[in-house]
């Protein structure tokens, strides 16, 4: 059969490819349903990744936050009509102490191979978990991004001390506001603080215990833990301010990611003992995981339905082009683009 991919050639520019794939394979082919735009697949669409990363990376197909329907699974794992959401992660080799995602030589969709803006995305069976039959499709179409906070909430459970009293979350933001409701709910008994920069997103985050404007922080605040989810040039003040507000020998989750490096007061690091937890990207297990989540607390995804914000029906690379444009101009939530293209 002939797919039809549609790659990004160059900044703001989209041009569709036709691949030959052959439907006896072992992969499961998946209808993509709806597909979520990352502040990843911004940073490529509008040119901002950098020179060198974009004519390494391009032209591919953007998305890693999508779910779909499988059509056809030789293996008879998957019915056809199945929901599932797709994992963008493919890893290429095993190693016991080193997850997945974290492997050099994994390969992640949409950064360098091609994401899931396709006709129909050939995937191994292990790349698919089953979403339930009655679950919110348009919050289901950015769980890769909830397993962001679920992988990262598992890392810090695993490295962090045991102390969980106070933990600051920094960024108002869609990642922000996922690690904040799972932390609540994992730690319904710790008190979970919220710092970011506009208190109209702050005042989203109604399940939290306090929230804080950053030019407004009481200065004898003080944190267990904190995590990170504000990336780009916001990085930096965040990180330094989590330095002065944490408990010595806390830690600090890092999600955000920054094109520039981000100078540390690395003598406060020192001095406080504190550990840097760096987390990228999920696996596997966190889909599973997440999944869980989702089905035992439907209020989660009641939640998260928050974040929805613009739901873009596609059924042409110019209704593509106006999903991330229009994702550009909203302060708030996500962009679900509807695939009918
Ligand atoms: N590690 C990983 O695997 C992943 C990382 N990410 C990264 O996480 C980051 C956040 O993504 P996302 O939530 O979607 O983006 P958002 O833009 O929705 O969230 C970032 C939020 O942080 C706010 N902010 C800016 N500066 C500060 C500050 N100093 N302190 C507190 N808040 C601040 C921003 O406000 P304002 O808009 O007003 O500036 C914004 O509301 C991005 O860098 C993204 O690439 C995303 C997915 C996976
Ligand atoms: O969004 C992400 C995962 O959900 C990561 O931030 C993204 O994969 C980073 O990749 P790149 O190096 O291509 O910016
Ligand atoms: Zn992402």
């Amino acid at each position: 059969m002939i797919n039809q991919v549609y790659r990004l050639v160059s900044a703001r520019q989209f041009e569709v490819t036709y691949k030959d794939k052959i439907l006896q394979s072992d992969q499961v082919v998946v209808r993509p349903e709806y597909l979520s735009i990352c502040a990843a697949d911004q940073r490529y669409y509008t040119g901002t990744r950098g020179k060198e990363a974009m004519s390494a990376k391009l032209p591919m197909a953007l998305i890693h936050e999508g779910i779909g329907k499988v059509v056809f699974d030789r293996s008879g794992q998957f019915k056809v009509g199945t929901r599932v959401v797709m994992i963008p992660n493919t890893p290429m080799a095993v190693d016991e102490y080193c997850a997945e995602n974290y492997l050099r030589s994994s390969k992640f969709r949409s950064s360098g191979y091609d994401g899931f803006m396709q006709d129909y995305v050939f995937l191994d069976a292990d790349r698919l978990v089953e979403l339930p039959e009655d679950i919110n499709p348009e919050v289901a179409a950015f769980t890769e991004l909830i397993t962001i906070a679920t992988h990262s909430i598992t890392r810090f459970e695993s490295k962090a001390h045991g102390r969980r009293d106070v933990l600051g979350v920094w960024g108002d933001g869609n990642l922000g506001y996922i690690t904040s409701l799972l932390l609540k709910k994992k730690y319904p008994n710790s008190k979970i603080i919220i710092f970011g920069k506009n208190q109209y997103k702050l005042d989203h985050f109604s399940f939290v215990d306090e929230t804080y404007q950053i030019d407004e922080i009481p200065k004898d605040i003080t944190i267990d833990h904190a995590f990170e989810a504000v990336g780009g040039r916001g990085s930096e003040s965040a990180i330094n301010q989590i330095i002065d507000h944490i408990y010595p020998e806390g830690s600090i989750s890092i999600m955000g990611v920054s094109e520039y490096p981000v100078q540390m007061n690395t003598r406060m690091i020192l001095e406080k003992g504190i550990t840097l937890i760096g987390s990228s990207r999920s696996g596997r297990a966190d889909f599973i995981h997440t999944v869980d989540l989702m089905k035992e607390y439907p209020d989660i995804v009641d939640y998260l339905a928050t974040l929805i914000g613009t739901v873009q029906s596609v059924t042409t690379i110019n209704d593509i082009i106006q999903a991330f444009e229009n994702d550009l101009t909203v302060s708030w939530g996500k962009t679900v683009m509807a695939w009918k293209i």
